[in-house]
């Protein structure tokens, strides 16, 4: 397929019951099928993070004469046995592809603490930048809501926080099913395929049912509060049979075989939301240049900065002034206020000869910058 990528990057969620096929052990046919797809895509040129269940399938399958244990410390015993199981079954499907892959294991405690979501997200975004494909689970040795039945909160709204965190253009959450139906269609013959959602109104939550069998863990209605979260920050969502053929790289070029999710709104949502009453911590003074390079939704470097006030974190938000002392707009900070005045007015490449350290070349990363 030469077809132009319509989504530069996207979020690939891969349910239990597709990867095990509704067999209950890890379907390597249908894996590899998933796996020689994501490497199409990304040939094409888009950039992709896997967001993958089936650590807990891969468990039972090694720990089978214990099947029958049902409680929490044993999903998580499954979870830890199966999560290396699943990850060597990856690495070996895409190194056939020339492709290497990174395991990222997230709580969504982690991403809730402003430094994590920080660290996350610089994290996979370097990975993304240097071709390797990060496969993304939730860490269930520590998280225990993800595992328990009939919880909300489960890879489908890890993939969600993933797919905002690295600013995808489209979360993609492939299961077992064609997309959302007007009922759940196990159980009824007259349900009817939904080919698009402009908005997720009650209405669209009130014809979710529970999960498809007993290994899934959420059902429709944990895609579709995902869907709620990714599309109020401007990500498209599919959700979309994996069984298709070659379902992937169709709705990577633009094809929509499932049911889509429109966007809400559009990235500077995400600023609207970083003005909207966030309690700021101090304040960045900057010079001309640095003054029409954020305007120009540019990232703020340190050779643009004067000065800075106020104790503030990595992580906390600040206020940015101009020369004139006119409010510009906030942004999340890098670095520690600190650390800023070390390195204020300096080259990028002179950041880790001052501080020792790096955690990139921008103070504020233009995506984390709201000019008002
Ligand atoms: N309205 C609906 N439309 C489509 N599927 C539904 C609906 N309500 C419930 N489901 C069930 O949700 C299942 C998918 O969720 P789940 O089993 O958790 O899959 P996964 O393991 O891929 O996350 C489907 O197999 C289907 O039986
Ligand atoms: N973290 C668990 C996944 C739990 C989960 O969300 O499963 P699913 O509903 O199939 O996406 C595992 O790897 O088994």
């Amino acid at each position: 397929m030469n077809e132009k990528p319509q989504y530069r990057r996207i979020v690939i969620k891969l349910g239990t019951n597709l990867l095990t096929g509704g067999t209950g052990k890890l379907d390597q046919t249908v894996m590899s099928g998933l796996v020689a797809q994501v490497a199409a895509v990304i040939r094409q040129g888009s950039q992709a993070i896997i967001v993958t269940s089936g650590a807990i399938a891969a468990g039972k399958e090694k720990l089978s004469a214990y099947k029958k244990h049902r409680d929490i410390p044993y999903k998580q015993v499954l979870a830890a046995v199966g999560q290396s199981r699943l990850m060597n079954v990856y690495e070996g499907l895409f190194a056939a592809h020339d492709l290497t892959v990174a395991q990222a294991l997230l709580t969504r405690t982690d991403l809730s603490d402003r430094s994590g979501y920080l660290n996350a997200r610089n994290t996979l975004l370097a990975i993304m930048e240097l071709g390797v494909i990060a496969i993304v689970n939730e860490n269930d040795v520590v998280a225990v809501d993800e595992i328990q039945e009939a919880k909300f909160g489960d890879n489908d709204s890890l993939s969600a926080m993933v797919a905002n965190l690295v600013d995808a253009d489209l979360l993609l959450i492939l299961s077992d099913v064609n997309g959302l139906y007007t009922a759940n269609p196990r159980t009824d013959p007259e349900a009817r395929l939904i080919p698009v959602v402009e908005r997720i109104t009650a209405e669209i939550e009130a014809l979710a049912g529970g999960a498809g069998s007993a290994a899934g863990t959420g059902g429709m209605i944990t895609k579709i509060e995902a869907a709620k979260l990714a599309t109020a920050s401007g990500v498209h969502v599919i959700i979309a049979s994996g069984r298709l053929d070659k379902v992937i790289e169709q709705i990577a070029v633009g094809g929509c075989p499932g049911t889509h999710f429109l966007p809400q709104a559009f990235p500077d949502a995400r600023h609207r939301w970083l003005v909207s009453g966030l309690s700021t911590r101090g304040r960045v003074l900057i010079d001309e240049g640095a003054v029409r390079a954020v305007m120009k939704c540019s990232s703020l470097l340190p050779a643009g900065i004067k000065a800075v006030e106020g104790v503030f974190k990595r992580g906390d938000i600040v206020r940015l002034i101009s020369p004139g002392g006119s409010q510009l707009g906030f942004g999340i900070v890098n670095y520690d206020a600190a650390e800023i005045d070390k390195i204020k007015g300096l080259h990028s490449d002179a950041i880790a000869g001052k501080l020792g350290h790096s955690y990139g070349d921008e103070i504020i990363h233009r995506n984390n910058l709201a000019v008002c």
